[in-house]
């Protein structure tokens, strides 16, 4: 079955070697994927751990490049499977197995929760290329990663999607982690999706004094992708009285967004002038030289031969995601290990001509809402922010919708991830629009006609 989390295998089975494969992926399997959460079942507790250990982060940096958004995983545990492993956990054999087997009996009612928290080692200077598009942004983390809070406080950095902003705030964390050699410094990366949560979270229990402990003791927070902020009333405001408190005591903060602060939507006054204070830089898309860089980058990072006219290509066939980019020489690496043959000219080309019909938001030719977007905006005649607009006028109201439906039917995202590009909508109103749209082109066949040409534009 072609499910998400087998395409994933696919991809782990190229970087390891088949025995280990088979003992630890080979047992397991996907229950479900919905709303940005995906279940996967492994035969025991002692699985979740080694994956989570071993694998975790090259799981979710696969499933990235699929999505282009954040993916949970929750490991289920389903002893039916069957486990190929001869292993002999040690820590089963370390204290009292009955103690342990009891302790694991009882996890299997247990979900384990993997997140990306913290700093993914594989983002930092060192692997950064630097180029005309990404100069300022690059220079201004160097500073701040060199004087926390004395440099440029906050440092907005806003970029299209898959230009970096994310892998420069985990180089600043690390820098200034290394720098650190007392381990005295608080280091706190999150999404801003997860701020919200945990505040979410804090509310529900009632441990929302612990909440605000815990963020007035950072003394670098580096928090990612700050738009989802638009139209969360609660969360603005909670998060305006967290950035008062570190920078009234001289934390180093560093905000990374889809797009200035000026153009995030109900973004409140007072917040807006506070992201303004410190220093704002964009990341452009990258030019052919920089792609080229890039990809021979990642080419001697992930230990793959890869020949010039091979990264020129790639990078010729892919417009500006550096995680297309990189998701083609992956997908090309995978190919070439399975069929056993070289990289050249004519393996790529094959590849890229496979994948680039396949309906998947990290490949070449990805179909994003941001482009649906475009699209539709483009033929309703309307403004692209009409899309995360409120507005409830049919001629922007409509051909929202229409975005909304080819959304949930072009790309992999989850109701409220899409809801998400729309200004925040929440999940009820992505369905109902999907629901509608198809109800009516099955009965006018104009708009059928309509949202078929739509459709095929954005396959072009
Ligand atoms: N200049 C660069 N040099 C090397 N790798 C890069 C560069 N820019 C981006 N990448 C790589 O591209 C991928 C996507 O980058 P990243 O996740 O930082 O993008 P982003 O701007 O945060 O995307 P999003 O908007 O989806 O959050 C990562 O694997 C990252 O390492």
């Amino acid at each position: 079955m072609n499910t998400l989390w087998n395409k994933v295998l696919e991809l782990v089975a190229a970087r390891m070697n088949p025995s280990s494969f088979d003992a630890w992926f080979s047992p397991t399997q996907q229950r479900s994927f919905q709303d940005g959460v995906l279940e996967v079942a492994v035969p025991d507790q002692y699985f979740v751990n080694w994956l989570k250990e071993h694998y975790m982060d090259v799981i979710l940096e696969i499933l990235r490049s699929f999505t282009q958004s954040d993916v949970r995983v929750i490991f289920t545990i389903d002893p039916n499977l069957t486990s190929r492993t001869s292993y002999e956990p040690e820590d089963l054999h370390a204290e009292s197995t009955e103690s342990r087997r009891a302790e694991i009996k009882e996890s299997n009612a247990i979900q384990v929760i993997e997140e990306p928290i913290g700093l993914n080692p594989k983002y930092t200077f060192e692997t950064y290329v630097v180029g005309g598009s990404n100069q300022l942004a690059h220079a201004a983390s160097l500073a701040v990663a060199k004087q926390p809070s004395r440099a440029y406080n906050p440092l907005f950095i806003y970029g299209g999607v898959g230009l970096g902003k994310t892998h420069l705030m985990h180089a600043i964390g690390h820098a200034v982690k290394t720098q650190d050699t007392q381990g005295k410094v608080r280091i706190y990366y999150l999404s801003f999706e997860r701020f919200m949560n945990e505040l979410i979270n804090a509310i529900r229990f009632d441990t929302m004094q612990q909440f605000r402990e815990k963020y007035r003791n950072i003394d670098l927070l580096l928090i990612d992708d700050i738009q989802f902020i638009a139209g969360k009333e609660r969360t603005q405001e909670e998060f305006f009285h967290t950035f008062n408190a570190l920078y009234d005591t001289q934390k180093q903060i560093v905000i990374s967004s889809d797009c200035p602060p000026k153009k995030i939507p109900t973004l409140e006054e007072r917040l807006r002038s506070r992201f303004e204070w410190g220093l704002i830089v964009d990341i452009q898309p990258p030019d052919f030289e920089t792609k080229v860089a890039i990809l021979k980058k990642k080419a001697e990072t992930e230990q793959i031969e890869l020949p010039n006219d091979v990264a020129m290509f790639i990078a010729t066939q892919i417009k500006s995601n550096i995680r297309a980019l990189e998701g083609c020489l992956i997908k090309i690496a995978a190919h070439s290990t399975i069929v056993k043959e070289e990289i050249t000219l004519d393996l790529a080309k094959r590849v890229l001509d496979d994948i680039l019909d396949v309906k998947d938001p990290g490949s070449a030719r990805s179909i994003t809402v941001t482009l649906i977007q475009e699209v539709v905006a483009n033929h309703y005649k309307i403004k692209v922010e009409d899309m995360r607009s409120a507005s409830r006028l049919r001629n922007v109201a409509f051909p929202r919708q229409i975005a909304m439906f080819l959304a949930r039917k072009l790309t992999d995202l989850s109701l409220p991830a899409i809801g998400q590009f729309f200004g925040g909508k929440d999940h009820t109103t992505i369905m109902y629009a999907c629901q509608k749209v198809q109800a009516m082109t099955q009965e006018d066949v104009t708009l059928a006609k309509e949202v078929e040409t739509l459709e095929q534009a954005l396959h072009t």
